[in-house]
């Protein structure tokens, strides 16, 4: 650990939580704070940085969850930097950026700004990147990122809506967000174990490497990093190594015993999928329910929602019908590569996006209103519209449904139950999810 690492750690050791997360996105904070629940740490949620005061006297990680992965470069610095200002007040020993494990970014970032920012305002020379969470395929070997055994550019990442991602190589991608050095922790290097890894992370911070791509094939490779970057003042990544790191927080001493997590309370109310999520995995889940659950799908379609508010209207008498049956009913603006871009070139990018995000934030207040008990969303920007949209504040780690994706529970203002609620990221989740989801719950 350099000196100036040590000191930023003397600042940042005085206080009650272990662990301060920053996400870029709402299902992305979801996986990390399910992952350091799955660790044995007791872990919160918050949608944004909190306004009011919190009791964090049973808490050992806050999670904070930013809708900041696709805004421009000066809001996702504000937001990131605001929040590690709070993290920092809750005497957070150790703070984690997490973006995705598909390192969703453009060349303008936000993860190499966003990473810069952090570490100035730490007074900190180094951080690791380690995007892998190989128990959903997303490993990195030479630098290079693979969704299972496809590169990144060639495993649907290429179509992203808002972030397609065309290289694999992430010290390339990566030195393209940042005026500083990017370098990288091989394979070779790590499989020596922790101190091998540490040495050579001191080596590169003291030639001046700022960012350490890290290279990680499995699990025991994460233990190897936690062990490895567990006294930075910043680390950065997927939330795979938000599973390995409370392990060395116990190590350390910082951590009580694993306690069981809390169970969360039953389920009630109707249930609902809102998906806005064009990715891959999300496609073949929307046509998996249609096919098991006839006549229980409603697509919406970016053109008719610029037009006018008709098809939202019909979306609603659609699912007020359908819910009154006690079947799960989705609505889902998901779409093939063709579609997304002949939306993206009548209203652009950002409008399409927008018009989406909106219409199902509406169906979502209007039908969790109505009386929606349990409500799955698909996808983080769509997560963070819908999750804003209904005013939650906090939200507490249930049951896993798949790797990356719990049930979580919401309080919600005038309303007695709380709302169950699943954040699923694009990527993730098996075929049957929707229909499983709710299974898992009852
Ligand atoms: N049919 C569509 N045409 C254009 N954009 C769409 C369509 N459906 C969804 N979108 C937008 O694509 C983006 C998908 O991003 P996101 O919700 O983060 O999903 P993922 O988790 O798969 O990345 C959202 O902004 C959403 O509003
Ligand atoms: O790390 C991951 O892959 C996820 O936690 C995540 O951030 C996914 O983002 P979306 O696919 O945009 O939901």
């Amino acid at each position: 650990m350099s000196t100036e690492q040590s000191i930023a750690l003397e600042k940042t050791a005085l206080g009650s939580i272990v662990l301060g997360a920053i996400a870029d996105d709402f299902t992305g904070a979801t996986d990390l704070a399910n992952n350091l629940v799955r660790g044995g740490m007791r872990c919160l949620q918050v949608i944004g940085v909190p306004q009011e005061t919190i009791d964090l006297q049973d808490v050992d990680a806050v999670v904070i969850a930013l809708k900041s992965r696709s805004c421009p470069v000066d809001e996702a610095i504000t937001d990131s930097l605001t929040a590690l200002e709070w993290l920092r007040g809750q005497g957070a020993r150790q703070l984690f950026f997490k973006y995705c494990s598909t390192f969703d970014s453009t060349d303008k970032g936000n993860i190499g700004p966003v990473a810069d920012a952090l570490l100035d305002r730490l007074d900190a020379s180094q951080t690791v990147m380690v995007p892998a969470f190989p128990v959903n395929g997303r490993t990195v070997y030479q630098g290079h990122l693979f969704v299972g055994d496809r590169l990144l550019n060639d495993s649907g990442m290429q179509y992203h809506p808002l972030s397609p991602m065309q290289d694999a190589d992430l010290v390339r991608v990566l030195s393209r967000q940042t005026t500083h050095p990017v370098g990288l922790l091989s394979h070779s290097v790590l499989s020596q174990g922790a101190s091998a890894a540490f040495d050579h992370l001191s080596a590169l911070a003291e030639q001046g490497t700022r960012h350490v791509i890290c290279d990680t094939l499995d699990e025991q490779d994460l233990d190897i990093l936690a062990e490895a970057t567990v006294l930075m003042p910043l680390v950065t990544g997927g939330s795979g190594l938000g599973q390995a790191l409370p392990a060395q927080y116990r190590a350390q001493g910082w951590l009580k015993p694993i306690t069981e997590p809390g169970r969360l309370n039953p389920a009630s109310g109707s249930m609902l999928v809102l998906s806005g999520s064009c990715s891959t995995a999300t496609l073949a889940q929307v046509a998996d329910f249609l096919a098991r659950h006839p006549n229980s799908g409603f697509a919406l379609d970016p053109l008719s929602l610029a037009e006018s508010d008709r098809q939202l209207e019909q979306a609603l008498v659609f699912a007020r019908q359908r819910l009154s049956e006690q079947t799960p009913v989705l609505i889902y603006a998901s779409a093939d590569q063709e579609k997304v871009s002949a939306a993206q070139q009548a209203l652009g990018v950002a409008r399409a996006g927008a018009l989406v995000e909106e219409a199902l934030s509406q169906l979502a207040v209007t039908l969790v209103n109505e009386g929606v008990g349990q409500l799955l969303v698909a996808g983080g920007e769509t997560s963070g519209a819908v999750v804003s949209a209904l005013g939650i504040s906090t939200l507490r780690i249930g049951e896993q449904i798949d790797p990356g994706v719990p049930w979580t529970q919401a309080p919600l203002e005038g309303r007695e139950a709380p709302l169950s609620l699943a954040l699923k990221s694009g990527n993730f989740g098996g075929v049957d999810f929707f229909t499983r989801a709710f299974e898992v719950l009852a």
